[in-house]
């Protein structure tokens, strides 16, 4: 992949489920370091979208390209190489409820250590000066041997924020990550998503086009399945967000 390769490279990208045509037709570059928002009503495409992204949804039509490779070509060891390059958080944020939030932490970078070593951690979690150091970058650091089902929402989302700065992904992919927050709580976590690295690139689905202004460089508005626009965010004008989310 040189320089220039994109990060994300969609041409007529399309994924149907049974006769439902979730997305259809989608063109999309993301190039490194930009932060797209991706705004439509619910049932838009956005989960779907980002599937593709990560590899979890297989397109129906067109390509899908990520770091100039494509899922579909590749061997299951070169999928898995190709999704440590990404993290993803999902709605849900796949925090294991019943363990320390050390586990949660160390969990970040099972993928990029050998068997052994995966399964010792599992067993016998020691932090580390990194898995600290993350866990500051979010303000939780008192909270590394405490249950993860006693936080907060607020807080175990910064604990899965903590897990991405350590496995250091160079896409960050993220679904209605502040769905579930009030105005401050979602701002720092926005800002917090930056923290992997100012290179990282971000796709991130939100529901306040807001948050999109202040947070990202560009917004794709999806609409039953098709983008109906991909522009700066300073050139997000109410026209634009009035058909995006009226309804049908
Ligand atoms: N696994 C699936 N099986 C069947 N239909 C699906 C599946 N996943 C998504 N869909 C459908 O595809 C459409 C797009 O869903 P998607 O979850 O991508 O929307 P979204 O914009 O992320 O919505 P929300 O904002 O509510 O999360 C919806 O009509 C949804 O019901």
């Amino acid at each position: 992949m040189s320089a220039s390769t994109p990060v994300v490279r969609l041409r007529q990208a399309g994924r149907r489920f049974g006769t439902h045509q979730a997305l259809h037709q989608v063109d999309l570059t993301v190039h490194i370091g930009e932060r797209v928002a991706l705004l439509g009503a619910s049932g838009a495409g956005k989960s779907t979208l980002l599937g593709l992204l990560n590899g979890s949804v297989a397109a129906s039509e067109g390509t899908v390209e990520v770091f100039g490779r494509q899922f579909v070509d590749l061997s299951p060891g070169d999928v898995r190489a190709l999704q440590r390059r990404i993290g993803t958080i999902t709605q849900g944020l796949d925090l294991i409820e019943q363990v320390r939030v050390l586990h949660n932490i160390n969990a970040g970078r099972l993928a990029q250590w050998s068997s052994p070593r995966a399964v010792a951690s599992l067993l016998w979690p020691r932090p580390d000066d990194s898995v600290r150091a993350a866990l500051r970058r979010v303000g939780m650091e008192w909270a590394l041997h405490e249950r993860t089902d006693r936080l907060s929402g607020g807080e175990r989302q910064r604990v899965a924020i903590a897990r991405l700065i350590l496995q250091q992904p160079e896409l960050i992919l993220a679904d209605e990550p502040v769905s579930s927050l009030d105005p401050a709580r979602a701002a720092e976590t926005l800002e917090l998503l930056r923290a992997p690295g100012r290179d990282a690139t971000l796709v991130v689905s939100l529901h306040q086009p807001a948050l999109a202004r202040q947070h990202c460089t560009r917004a794709v508005g999806l609409r039953d399945g098709a983008v109906i626009f991909d522009a700066a965010v300073d050139d997000l004008t109410a026209d634009l967000l009035s058909d995006l989310y009226a309804l049908a």
